[in-house]
Protein backbone atom coordinates (compact mmCIF):
# COMPACT_ATOMS: atom_id res chain seq x y z
CA UNK A 1 0.00 0.00 0.00
CA UNK A 2 1.60 3.53 -0.84
CA UNK A 3 1.34 6.42 0.76
CA UNK A 4 1.71 10.43 0.28
CA UNK A 5 3.16 12.64 3.15
CA UNK A 6 1.96 16.11 2.55
CA UNK A 7 3.17 19.13 4.10
CA UNK A 8 0.21 21.44 3.98
CA UNK A 9 -0.32 25.04 4.21
CA UNK A 10 1.77 26.23 0.88
CA UNK A 11 0.60 28.48 -1.79
CA UNK A 12 1.03 26.76 -5.23
CA UNK A 13 1.72 28.71 -8.56
CA UNK A 14 1.58 27.96 -12.35
CA UNK A 15 0.44 25.82 -15.23
CA UNK A 16 -1.01 22.73 -15.17
CA UNK A 17 -1.68 20.52 -17.98
CA UNK A 18 -4.73 17.70 -17.54
CA UNK A 19 -4.05 14.48 -18.47
CA UNK A 20 -6.38 12.43 -21.11
CA UNK A 21 -9.73 11.73 -19.81
CA UNK A 22 -9.65 7.93 -18.29
CA UNK A 23 -13.16 7.26 -18.68
CA UNK A 24 -13.24 7.81 -22.32
CA UNK A 25 -9.85 6.10 -22.54
CA UNK A 26 -11.44 2.86 -20.93
CA UNK A 27 -14.43 3.10 -23.86
CA UNK A 28 -11.95 3.78 -26.66
CA UNK A 29 -9.24 1.24 -25.79
CA UNK A 30 -12.75 -1.85 -25.86
CA UNK A 31 -13.62 -0.13 -29.15
CA UNK A 32 -9.80 -1.24 -30.74
CA UNK A 33 -11.65 -5.07 -30.46
CA UNK A 34 -13.84 -4.11 -33.33
CA UNK A 35 -11.72 -4.13 -36.12
CA UNK A 36 -9.13 -5.63 -37.57
CA UNK A 37 -7.83 -3.12 -38.64
CA UNK A 38 -4.72 -0.88 -36.87
CA UNK A 39 -6.77 2.23 -34.67
CA UNK A 40 -3.94 4.92 -33.08
CA UNK A 41 -4.82 6.60 -30.21
CA UNK A 42 -3.58 10.13 -28.75
CA UNK A 43 -3.62 11.53 -25.51
CA UNK A 44 -4.24 7.96 -23.66
CA UNK A 45 -2.95 8.93 -19.96
CA UNK A 46 -0.12 7.15 -17.40
CA UNK A 47 -2.51 5.73 -15.08
CA UNK A 48 -3.20 2.07 -13.58
CA UNK A 49 -7.08 1.71 -14.58
CA UNK A 50 -6.05 2.63 -18.37
CA UNK A 51 -2.33 0.63 -17.89
CA UNK A 52 -4.77 -2.55 -16.78
CA UNK A 53 -6.82 -2.82 -19.54
CA UNK A 54 -4.11 -2.54 -22.02
CA UNK A 55 -2.82 -5.38 -20.32
CA UNK A 56 -6.32 -6.75 -20.44
CA UNK A 57 -5.94 -6.30 -24.77
CA UNK A 58 -2.55 -7.47 -24.78
CA UNK A 59 -3.50 -10.90 -23.52
CA UNK A 60 -6.11 -10.88 -25.49
CA UNK A 61 -3.48 -10.91 -28.56
CA UNK A 62 -4.37 -7.15 -29.33
CA UNK A 63 -0.66 -6.11 -31.00
CA UNK A 64 -0.01 -2.61 -28.67
CA UNK A 65 2.52 -0.26 -29.88
CA UNK A 66 3.47 2.26 -28.28
CA UNK A 67 4.21 5.19 -30.52
CA UNK A 68 5.25 8.13 -28.25
CA UNK A 69 3.89 9.53 -24.68
CA UNK A 70 0.53 9.09 -24.39
CA UNK A 71 0.34 7.53 -28.18
CA UNK A 72 -0.37 4.18 -29.12
CA UNK A 73 -1.08 1.82 -31.71
CA UNK A 74 -3.96 -1.36 -31.84
CA UNK A 75 -4.22 -4.23 -34.20
CA UNK A 76 -7.51 -6.61 -32.90
CA UNK A 77 -6.05 -9.06 -36.19
CA UNK A 78 -5.25 -12.37 -33.77
CA UNK A 79 -7.22 -12.49 -30.66
CA UNK A 80 -6.87 -15.46 -28.76
CA UNK A 81 -10.29 -15.76 -27.07
CA UNK A 82 -9.60 -18.28 -24.75
CA UNK A 83 -8.45 -15.91 -22.50
CA UNK A 84 -11.42 -15.43 -21.69
CA UNK A 85 -12.24 -18.65 -20.18
CA UNK A 86 -8.77 -18.59 -18.22
CA UNK A 87 -7.70 -17.81 -14.44
CA UNK A 88 -5.60 -14.84 -15.58
CA UNK A 89 -8.82 -12.79 -17.24
CA UNK A 90 -10.86 -13.89 -13.99
CA UNK A 91 -8.11 -11.82 -12.08
CA UNK A 92 -7.24 -9.29 -14.56
CA UNK A 93 -11.04 -8.43 -15.41
CA UNK A 94 -11.69 -7.85 -12.36
CA UNK A 95 -9.17 -5.09 -11.55
CA UNK A 96 -11.11 -2.02 -12.62
CA UNK A 97 -14.60 -1.44 -13.71
CA UNK A 98 -13.92 -0.14 -17.51
CA UNK A 99 -13.22 -4.22 -18.80
CA UNK A 100 -17.25 -4.60 -18.50
CA UNK A 101 -16.89 -2.89 -21.88
CA UNK A 102 -15.10 -5.40 -23.97
CA UNK A 103 -17.88 -7.15 -23.84
CA UNK A 104 -19.86 -5.36 -25.99
CA UNK A 105 -17.38 -5.58 -29.16
CA UNK A 106 -16.53 -9.42 -28.62
CA UNK A 107 -20.10 -9.89 -28.72
CA UNK A 108 -20.89 -7.91 -31.69
CA UNK A 109 -17.53 -9.36 -33.56
CA UNK A 110 -17.24 -13.17 -31.74
CA UNK A 111 -20.51 -13.64 -30.97
CA UNK A 112 -19.23 -14.30 -28.01
CA UNK A 113 -18.26 -12.54 -24.23
CA UNK A 114 -17.36 -12.93 -21.13
CA UNK A 115 -16.02 -10.68 -17.99
CA UNK A 116 -16.07 -11.43 -14.10
CA UNK A 117 -17.80 -8.96 -11.82
CA UNK A 118 -15.73 -6.07 -12.40
CA UNK A 119 -13.92 -3.68 -9.95
CA UNK A 120 -13.60 -0.29 -9.58
CA UNK A 121 -14.32 2.17 -6.48
CA UNK A 122 -16.97 0.68 -3.74
CA UNK A 123 -19.18 3.22 -3.66
CA UNK A 124 -22.23 1.39 -3.35
CA UNK A 125 -24.33 -1.01 -5.57
CA UNK A 126 -22.77 -0.83 -9.03
CA UNK A 127 -25.04 -2.95 -10.80
CA UNK A 128 -24.92 -4.04 -14.48
CA UNK A 129 -28.30 -4.96 -15.69
CA UNK A 130 -28.84 -1.82 -18.21
CA UNK A 131 -25.49 -3.78 -20.23
CA UNK A 132 -26.94 -7.40 -19.98
CA UNK A 133 -30.75 -6.74 -20.37
CA UNK A 134 -29.40 -4.71 -23.76
CA UNK A 135 -27.44 -7.18 -25.29
CA UNK A 136 -30.63 -9.53 -24.71
CA UNK A 137 -32.48 -7.16 -26.50
CA UNK A 138 -30.20 -7.54 -29.47
CA UNK A 139 -30.56 -11.44 -29.48
CA UNK A 140 -27.95 -12.30 -27.16
CA UNK A 141 -28.59 -15.23 -24.57
CA UNK A 142 -26.96 -14.29 -20.93
CA UNK A 143 -25.12 -16.74 -18.82
CA UNK A 144 -24.67 -15.56 -14.64
CA UNK A 145 -22.29 -17.85 -12.82
CA UNK A 146 -23.18 -16.64 -9.10
CA UNK A 147 -20.65 -18.93 -7.40
CA UNK A 148 -17.65 -17.14 -9.85
CA UNK A 149 -19.70 -13.96 -10.51
CA UNK A 150 -18.89 -14.60 -13.85
CA UNK A 151 -20.94 -12.93 -16.18
CA UNK A 152 -21.29 -14.49 -20.13
CA UNK A 153 -23.51 -14.01 -23.24
CA UNK A 154 -23.34 -15.60 -26.64
CA UNK A 155 -24.81 -15.17 -30.39
CA UNK A 156 -24.48 -17.49 -32.64
CA UNK A 157 -26.38 -16.12 -35.19
CA UNK A 158 -25.34 -12.65 -34.65
CA UNK A 159 -27.36 -9.54 -32.94
CA UNK A 160 -30.27 -7.44 -34.70
CA UNK A 161 -31.17 -3.70 -34.20
CA UNK A 162 -34.33 -2.80 -31.90
CA UNK A 163 -36.33 -0.55 -29.74
CA UNK A 164 -34.67 -0.16 -26.37
CA UNK A 165 -35.75 2.01 -23.06
CA UNK A 166 -32.79 1.97 -20.93
CA UNK A 167 -33.50 1.65 -17.02
CA UNK A 168 -30.92 4.03 -16.30
CA UNK A 169 -28.75 6.44 -18.09
CA UNK A 170 -25.50 4.12 -17.82
CA UNK A 171 -22.30 5.86 -18.74
CA UNK A 172 -20.66 2.28 -19.61
CA UNK A 173 -23.52 0.61 -20.01
CA UNK A 174 -24.88 2.87 -22.86
CA UNK A 175 -21.10 2.82 -24.44
CA UNK A 176 -21.29 -1.12 -24.40
CA UNK A 177 -24.28 -1.74 -25.85
CA UNK A 178 -23.67 1.21 -28.52
CA UNK A 179 -20.44 -1.35 -29.55
CA UNK A 180 -22.27 -3.95 -29.77
CA UNK A 181 -25.39 -2.13 -31.96
CA UNK A 182 -22.80 -0.97 -34.71
CA UNK A 183 -22.04 -4.32 -36.16
CA UNK A 184 -25.73 -6.21 -35.21
CA UNK A 185 -28.36 -6.35 -38.33
CA UNK A 186 -30.61 -3.19 -38.74
CA UNK A 187 -31.27 -0.20 -36.67
CA UNK A 188 -30.86 -0.11 -33.00
CA UNK A 189 -32.29 2.88 -30.84
CA UNK A 190 -31.51 3.78 -27.53
CA UNK A 191 -33.48 5.95 -25.61
CA UNK A 192 -32.60 6.67 -21.87
CA UNK A 193 -28.96 6.31 -23.33
CA UNK A 194 -25.98 8.65 -21.11
CA UNK A 195 -24.45 11.40 -23.33
CA UNK A 196 -21.17 12.15 -21.20
CA UNK A 197 -18.52 13.61 -23.57
CA UNK A 198 -17.03 10.17 -22.86
CA UNK A 199 -20.36 9.06 -24.76
CA UNK A 200 -19.51 11.56 -27.38
CA UNK A 201 -16.15 10.60 -28.38
CA UNK A 202 -17.05 7.23 -28.70
CA UNK A 203 -19.85 7.53 -31.36
CA UNK A 204 -17.54 9.72 -32.82
CA UNK A 205 -14.31 7.31 -32.88
CA UNK A 206 -16.90 4.52 -34.20
CA UNK A 207 -18.49 7.30 -36.97
CA UNK A 208 -14.70 7.44 -38.21
CA UNK A 209 -14.45 3.80 -38.33
CA UNK A 210 -17.17 3.35 -40.40
CA UNK A 211 -20.33 3.31 -38.17
CA UNK A 212 -23.72 4.94 -38.88
CA UNK A 213 -24.61 6.72 -36.03
CA UNK A 214 -27.31 9.30 -35.48
CA UNK A 215 -27.88 11.64 -32.09
CA UNK A 216 -24.92 11.65 -30.83
CA UNK A 217 -24.83 14.30 -27.40
CA UNK A 218 -28.38 13.13 -27.25
CA UNK A 219 -30.14 10.37 -25.38
CA UNK A 220 -31.86 9.48 -28.35
CA UNK A 221 -29.26 7.21 -30.41
CA UNK A 222 -30.29 5.49 -33.51
CA UNK A 223 -27.49 3.17 -35.23
CA UNK A 224 -27.49 1.23 -38.20
CA UNK A 225 -25.43 -1.51 -38.28
CA UNK A 226 -22.76 -2.29 -40.56
CA UNK A 227 -21.09 -5.39 -41.72
CA UNK A 228 -17.23 -3.97 -40.96
CA UNK A 229 -15.70 -1.29 -39.25
CA UNK A 230 -12.06 -0.17 -39.97
CA UNK A 231 -9.06 1.72 -38.61
CA UNK A 232 -8.80 5.68 -37.39
CA UNK A 233 -6.78 7.67 -35.27
CA UNK A 234 -8.63 9.06 -32.36
CA UNK A 235 -7.59 11.70 -29.60
CA UNK A 236 -8.85 11.30 -26.07
CA UNK A 237 -10.09 15.01 -24.42
CA UNK A 238 -8.76 16.54 -21.44
CA UNK A 239 -10.05 14.68 -18.02
CA UNK A 240 -12.92 16.81 -16.91
CA UNK A 241 -13.11 15.09 -13.59
CA UNK A 242 -8.90 16.44 -13.08
CA UNK A 243 -9.68 19.65 -13.98
CA UNK A 244 -12.60 20.16 -11.71
CA UNK A 245 -9.92 18.61 -9.37
CA UNK A 246 -7.57 21.17 -9.81
CA UNK A 247 -10.07 23.72 -9.80
CA UNK A 248 -10.85 22.51 -6.12
CA UNK A 249 -6.94 22.22 -5.39
CA UNK A 250 -6.75 25.73 -6.26
CA UNK A 251 -9.66 27.29 -4.94
CA UNK A 252 -8.85 25.58 -1.84
CA UNK A 253 -5.00 26.53 -1.07
CA UNK A 254 -5.77 30.16 -2.33
CA UNK A 255 -3.54 29.49 -5.64
CA UNK A 256 -2.94 31.08 -8.25
CA UNK A 257 -3.51 28.21 -11.71
CA UNK A 258 -4.23 27.98 -14.75
CA UNK A 259 -5.25 24.89 -16.12
CA UNK A 260 -4.34 24.28 -19.68
CA UNK A 261 -6.53 23.85 -23.09
CA UNK A 262 -9.31 22.14 -21.23
CA UNK A 263 -11.47 21.75 -24.27
CA UNK A 264 -13.72 24.52 -22.78
CA UNK A 265 -16.91 23.23 -24.91
CA UNK A 266 -17.04 20.05 -23.45
CA UNK A 267 -16.87 21.00 -19.95
CA UNK A 268 -20.51 21.34 -19.37
CA UNK A 269 -21.49 22.85 -16.41
CA UNK A 270 -18.34 22.31 -14.39
CA UNK A 271 -16.94 25.46 -14.40
CA UNK A 272 -20.79 27.24 -13.31
CA UNK A 273 -21.05 24.63 -10.34
CA UNK A 274 -17.69 25.95 -8.79
CA UNK A 275 -19.06 29.16 -9.08
CA UNK A 276 -21.66 28.43 -7.35
CA UNK A 277 -19.36 28.28 -3.87
CA UNK A 278 -18.10 31.47 -5.27
CA UNK A 279 -14.88 30.62 -6.82
CA UNK A 280 -13.54 32.93 -9.87
CA UNK A 281 -13.44 30.47 -12.61
CA UNK A 282 -12.01 32.41 -15.65
CA UNK A 283 -12.09 31.47 -19.32
CA UNK A 284 -8.66 32.38 -21.56
CA UNK A 285 -8.85 30.99 -24.92
CA UNK A 286 -9.60 27.37 -24.36
CA UNK A 287 -7.36 27.54 -20.56
CA UNK A 288 -8.62 27.86 -17.12
CA UNK A 289 -7.41 30.69 -14.92
CA UNK A 290 -8.06 30.19 -10.80
CA UNK A 291 -6.88 33.56 -9.48
CA UNK A 292 -5.81 33.48 -5.87
CA UNK A 293 -8.48 33.49 -3.61
CA UNK A 294 -6.75 35.69 -1.09
CA UNK A 295 -10.24 36.86 0.61
CA UNK A 296 -11.83 33.48 0.04
CA UNK A 297 -14.67 32.44 -1.59
CA UNK A 298 -18.51 33.02 -0.95
CA UNK A 299 -21.34 30.39 -1.41
CA UNK A 300 -23.99 31.75 -3.74
CA UNK A 301 -27.90 31.20 -2.44
CA UNK A 302 -30.50 30.45 -4.51
CA UNK A 303 -33.04 33.23 -6.07
CA UNK A 304 -35.47 32.63 -2.95
CA UNK A 305 -32.46 32.83 -0.38
CA UNK A 306 -32.56 29.20 0.17
CA UNK A 307 -29.51 27.16 1.04
CA UNK A 308 -27.40 25.97 -2.00
CA UNK A 309 -27.85 22.81 -2.98
CA UNK A 310 -25.47 20.80 -5.61
CA UNK A 311 -26.34 17.56 -6.66
CA UNK A 312 -25.30 15.07 -9.13
CA UNK A 313 -27.53 14.27 -12.49
CA UNK A 314 -26.70 12.30 -15.71
CA UNK A 315 -24.79 14.22 -18.35
CA UNK A 316 -25.59 17.05 -18.99
CA UNK A 317 -26.10 17.40 -15.22
CA UNK A 318 -23.05 17.53 -12.86
CA UNK A 319 -20.82 14.72 -12.52
CA UNK A 320 -21.14 12.63 -9.30
CA UNK A 321 -17.26 12.40 -9.77
CA UNK A 322 -17.10 16.18 -8.74
CA UNK A 323 -19.40 15.87 -5.70
CA UNK A 324 -16.72 14.82 -3.37
CA UNK A 325 -14.58 17.65 -4.30
CA UNK A 326 -17.19 20.34 -4.41
CA UNK A 327 -17.74 18.78 -0.67
CA UNK A 328 -14.11 19.60 0.57
CA UNK A 329 -13.91 23.01 -1.18
CA UNK A 330 -16.85 24.32 0.68
CA UNK A 331 -15.37 23.21 4.17
CA UNK A 332 -13.39 26.61 3.68
CA UNK A 333 -16.13 28.71 1.60
CA UNK A 334 -18.26 31.59 3.35
CA UNK A 335 -21.53 30.04 4.22
CA UNK A 336 -23.25 26.27 3.60
CA UNK A 337 -23.80 24.23 1.48
CA UNK A 338 -25.65 21.07 0.79
CA UNK A 339 -23.77 18.51 -1.13
CA UNK A 340 -26.96 15.65 -2.49
CA UNK A 341 -25.01 12.38 -4.06
CA UNK A 342 -27.83 11.40 -5.62
CA UNK A 343 -26.34 8.15 -7.59
CA UNK A 344 -24.21 6.24 -4.94
CA UNK A 345 -24.83 5.02 -1.76
CA UNK A 346 -21.19 4.83 0.10
CA UNK A 347 -19.23 7.79 -1.49
CA UNK A 348 -19.77 10.33 1.53
CA UNK A 349 -18.47 8.97 4.16
CA UNK A 350 -15.09 9.99 3.87
CA UNK A 351 -16.37 13.21 5.57
CA UNK A 352 -15.44 11.21 8.45
CA UNK A 353 -11.46 12.28 8.07
CA UNK A 354 -12.84 15.96 7.21
CA UNK A 355 -14.55 16.05 10.34
CA UNK A 356 -11.19 14.87 12.10
CA UNK A 357 -9.60 17.45 10.68
CA UNK A 358 -11.74 19.72 11.82
CA UNK A 359 -14.11 20.53 9.07
CA UNK A 360 -17.46 21.28 10.02
CA UNK A 361 -20.14 18.98 8.46
CA UNK A 362 -23.40 17.02 9.72
CA UNK A 363 -23.70 13.60 7.42
CA UNK A 364 -27.53 13.83 7.10
CA UNK A 365 -27.44 10.40 5.36
CA UNK A 366 -25.43 8.51 3.40
CA UNK A 367 -26.34 10.43 0.26
CA UNK A 368 -26.57 13.76 1.81
CA UNK A 369 -24.00 16.08 3.45
CA UNK A 370 -24.44 19.69 5.10
CA UNK A 371 -21.14 21.77 5.31
CA UNK A 372 -20.66 24.98 7.14
CA UNK A 373 -17.96 26.56 5.43
CA UNK A 374 -14.88 28.11 7.99
CA UNK A 375 -14.30 31.04 5.64
CA UNK A 376 -10.56 30.14 6.50
CA UNK A 377 -10.85 31.60 9.98
CA UNK A 378 -9.77 27.91 11.10
CA UNK A 379 -7.18 25.73 9.45
CA UNK A 380 -8.26 22.38 8.79
CA UNK A 381 -5.24 20.19 11.00
CA UNK A 382 -3.05 17.71 9.51
CA UNK A 383 -4.05 14.11 10.45
CA UNK A 384 -3.34 10.51 8.97
CA UNK A 385 -5.92 9.10 6.57
CA UNK A 386 -6.80 5.97 3.87
CA UNK A 387 -7.59 6.89 0.71
CA UNK A 388 -10.99 5.03 0.06
CA UNK A 389 -12.10 5.45 -3.21
CA UNK A 390 -10.47 7.73 -6.27
CA UNK A 391 -12.61 10.89 -5.59
CA UNK A 392 -12.27 11.05 -1.66
CA UNK A 393 -8.48 10.10 -2.17
CA UNK A 394 -7.88 13.12 -4.31
CA UNK A 395 -9.81 15.25 -1.88
CA UNK A 396 -8.31 14.40 1.12
CA UNK A 397 -5.08 15.07 -0.74
CA UNK A 398 -6.51 18.71 -1.53
CA UNK A 399 -7.49 18.52 2.15
CA UNK A 400 -4.07 17.35 3.50
CA UNK A 401 -2.65 20.46 1.24
CA UNK A 402 -4.39 23.29 2.63
CA UNK A 403 -4.34 21.88 6.41
CA UNK A 404 -1.89 22.70 9.13
CA UNK A 405 0.90 20.20 9.19
CA UNK A 406 1.73 17.40 7.86
CA UNK A 407 -0.59 14.70 6.89
CA UNK A 408 -0.16 11.04 5.71
CA UNK A 409 -2.49 9.45 3.03
CA UNK A 410 -2.18 5.71 3.12
CA UNK A 411 -3.91 3.55 0.15
CA UNK A 412 -3.06 5.90 -2.84
CA UNK A 413 -3.21 3.57 -5.37
CA UNK A 414 -6.78 4.44 -5.44
CA UNK A 415 -5.84 7.59 -6.52
CA UNK A 416 -2.77 6.83 -8.69
CA UNK A 417 -6.09 4.70 -10.25
CA UNK A 418 -7.12 8.15 -12.53
CA UNK A 419 -4.35 10.87 -11.85
CA UNK A 420 -1.20 10.46 -13.71
CA UNK A 421 1.98 11.01 -11.99
CA UNK A 422 0.29 13.51 -9.61
CA UNK A 423 2.66 13.91 -6.98
CA UNK A 424 5.50 15.55 -9.38
CA UNK A 425 2.85 17.31 -11.43
CA UNK A 426 1.46 19.02 -8.13
CA UNK A 427 5.49 19.28 -7.05
CA UNK A 428 6.18 21.04 -10.03
CA UNK A 429 3.41 23.95 -8.89
CA UNK A 430 4.99 24.05 -5.78
CA UNK A 431 3.33 21.41 -3.79
CA UNK A 432 5.06 19.42 -0.70
CA UNK A 433 4.56 15.87 -1.60
CA UNK A 434 6.67 12.43 -0.72
CA UNK A 435 5.88 9.32 -2.09
CA UNK A 436 6.25 6.28 0.32
CA UNK A 437 6.31 3.01 -1.50
C1 LIG B 1 -15.39 3.70 -15.87
C2 LIG B 1 -16.44 4.75 -15.85
O1 LIG B 1 -16.78 5.32 -16.86
N1 LIG B 1 -16.94 5.04 -14.65
C3 LIG B 1 -17.95 6.09 -14.54
C4 LIG B 1 -19.29 5.50 -14.92
O2 LIG B 1 -19.52 4.37 -14.11
P1 LIG B 1 -20.70 3.35 -14.47
O3 LIG B 1 -20.94 3.32 -15.94
O4 LIG B 1 -20.34 2.11 -13.77
O5 LIG B 1 -21.93 4.04 -13.76
P2 LIG B 1 -23.45 4.06 -14.23
O6 LIG B 1 -23.64 5.23 -15.13
O7 LIG B 1 -23.83 2.72 -14.73
O8 LIG B 1 -24.20 4.30 -12.85
C5 LIG B 1 -23.63 4.97 -11.76
C6 LIG B 1 -24.58 4.96 -10.60
O9 LIG B 1 -25.60 5.88 -10.82
C7 LIG B 1 -26.84 5.29 -10.73
N2 LIG B 1 -27.65 5.93 -11.77
C8 LIG B 1 -27.20 6.02 -13.05
C9 LIG B 1 -27.97 6.61 -14.02
C10 LIG B 1 -29.22 7.11 -13.67
O10 LIG B 1 -29.96 7.63 -14.51
N3 LIG B 1 -29.62 7.04 -12.39
C11 LIG B 1 -28.85 6.46 -11.43
O11 LIG B 1 -29.24 6.40 -10.26
C12 LIG B 1 -26.59 3.81 -10.96
O12 LIG B 1 -27.57 3.01 -10.35
C13 LIG B 1 -25.23 3.63 -10.36
O13 LIG B 1 -25.29 3.42 -8.98
O14 LIG B 1 -20.31 6.49 -14.72
C14 LIG B 1 -20.46 6.93 -13.36
C15 LIG B 1 -21.65 7.88 -13.31
O15 LIG B 1 -21.38 9.06 -14.02
C16 LIG B 1 -19.15 7.56 -12.89
O16 LIG B 1 -19.26 7.83 -11.51
C17 LIG B 1 -17.97 6.63 -13.11
O17 LIG B 1 -16.76 7.32 -12.92
C1 LIG C 1 -16.07 6.03 -9.88
C2 LIG C 1 -15.05 6.25 -10.68
O1 LIG C 1 -14.39 5.31 -11.39
P1 LIG C 1 -14.75 3.76 -11.65
O2 LIG C 1 -16.06 3.74 -12.35
O3 LIG C 1 -13.63 3.30 -12.52
O4 LIG C 1 -14.77 3.10 -10.30
C3 LIG C 1 -14.49 7.62 -10.90
O5 LIG C 1 -13.72 7.77 -11.87
O6 LIG C 1 -14.79 8.53 -10.12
Amino acid sequence: MGTFKIEGGHQLKGDIQPQGAKNEALQILCAVLLTSEKIIINNIPDIRDVNKLITILEHLGVKVEKLSKGSYSFQSDDLDLEYLEGELFKQEGSGLRGSIMIVGPLLARFGKGYIPRPGGDKIGRRRLDTHFEGFIKLGANFRYNKEERFYGVDAPNGLTGTYMLLDEASVTGTANIVMAAVLAKGETTIYNAACEPYLQQLCKMLVSMGANIEGIGSNLLKITGVETLGGCTHNVLPDMIEIGSWIGLAAMTKSEVTIKNVSWDDLGLIPNTFRKLGITVEKQGDDIHIPAHTNGYEVQSFIDGSIMNISDAPWPGFTPDLLSIMLVVATQAKGSVLIHQKMFESRLFFVDKLIDMGAKIILCDPHRATIIGHNFESQLKATTMTSPDIRAGISLLIAALSAKGTSTIHNIEQIDRGYENIDERLKAIGAKITRIE
